[in-house]
């Protein structure tokens, strides 16, 4: 799979000005490459996932997955393309009358499965995240990571070869948040599935392949691509 950019620009009309939330952005995911979009808040990174889900067409510029334009998708195949996505935010997301295992079975309800098969598949991604013993337990009874996890696995069930990832572990403390960082990264590497990442935060941006620094809705450039923080030994690709 390729998630391309070429030249995107998106701006907004608000209050009588333009803001140019993105401006002249190239990138691309490949399969199973985790590439961090890293900038301050206000930067452009949620703007840019949203052109990547096509859920925002660009002003300018284009956004391609697998070489088809995504403004061109018809509302049924955009709805379509979007649920071939995972998609990991900050805000879980989760329903609080449905347990870990319907939450981690949603998507594939929604598109249809039967629910044994959904179950059964999302089951799977719940072991996989470390929680086959929460199946039964509601986001209420489950801690943030934990939760965090359920999300993982409902964005995983249904194999998706995309995943998008908005600030994924801002509600996390250090340790929890490179544990789902670490799980996030290696499932994908795993299943070479590319995870676009968008984070304010050195330490996340630090378990991308490549790093693409957003300042104002551009890309700087960083000579080497290289993260700037420490991420533990072994979570991070050489
Ligand atoms: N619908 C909108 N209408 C007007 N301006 C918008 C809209 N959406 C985003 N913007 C502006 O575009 C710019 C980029 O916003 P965006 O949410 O993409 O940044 P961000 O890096 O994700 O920020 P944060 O980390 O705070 O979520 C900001 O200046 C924002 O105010």
């Amino acid at each position: 799979m390729t998630l391309e950019l070429v030249g995107a620009a998106k701006r907004f009309a608000s209050g009588g000005e333009t803001v140019r939330a993105i401006e002249d952005v190239s990138l691309t995911v490949g399969a199973g490459e985790v590439v961090a979009l890293y900038g301050p808040s206000g930067s452009g990174k949620t703007t840019l996932l949203e052109l990547a889900a096509g859920t925002l067409h660009p002003d300018r510029g284009t956004v391609r997955f697998d070489g088809v334009d995504l403004p061109t998708l018809s509302p049924a195949e955009a709805t379509a393309y979007r649920r071939s996505l995972g998609f990991v935010f900050q805000r879980f997301h989760l329903h609080a009358g449905a347990s870990a295992l319907d939450n981690a079975a949603m998507k594939l309800l929604l598109a249809g499965w039967p629910p044994g098969r959904a179950k059964q598949a999302a089951a799977v991604w719940l072991k996989r995240v470390g929680l086959e013993r929460r199946a039964r337990h509601p986001p209420s009874k489950l801690s943030m990571g934990e939760q965090q996890r359920v999300v993982i696995a409902r964005a995983l069930a249904g194999e998706p070869k995309l995943i998008l990832a908005d600030e994924p572990t801002a509600s996390l403390d250090t340790e929890r948040s490179r544990a789902i960082l670490g799980l996030l990264t290696e499932i994908a590497r795993e299943r070479s599935v590319g995870l676009l990442l968008a984070t304010h935060d050195p330490d996340a941006a630090a378990f991308a392949d490549r790093v693409c620094d957003l300042r104002d809705g551009r890309l700087v450039a960083r000579p080497d691509h290289r993260p700037t923080a420490t991420a533990p030994a072994g979570d991070r690709r050489t």
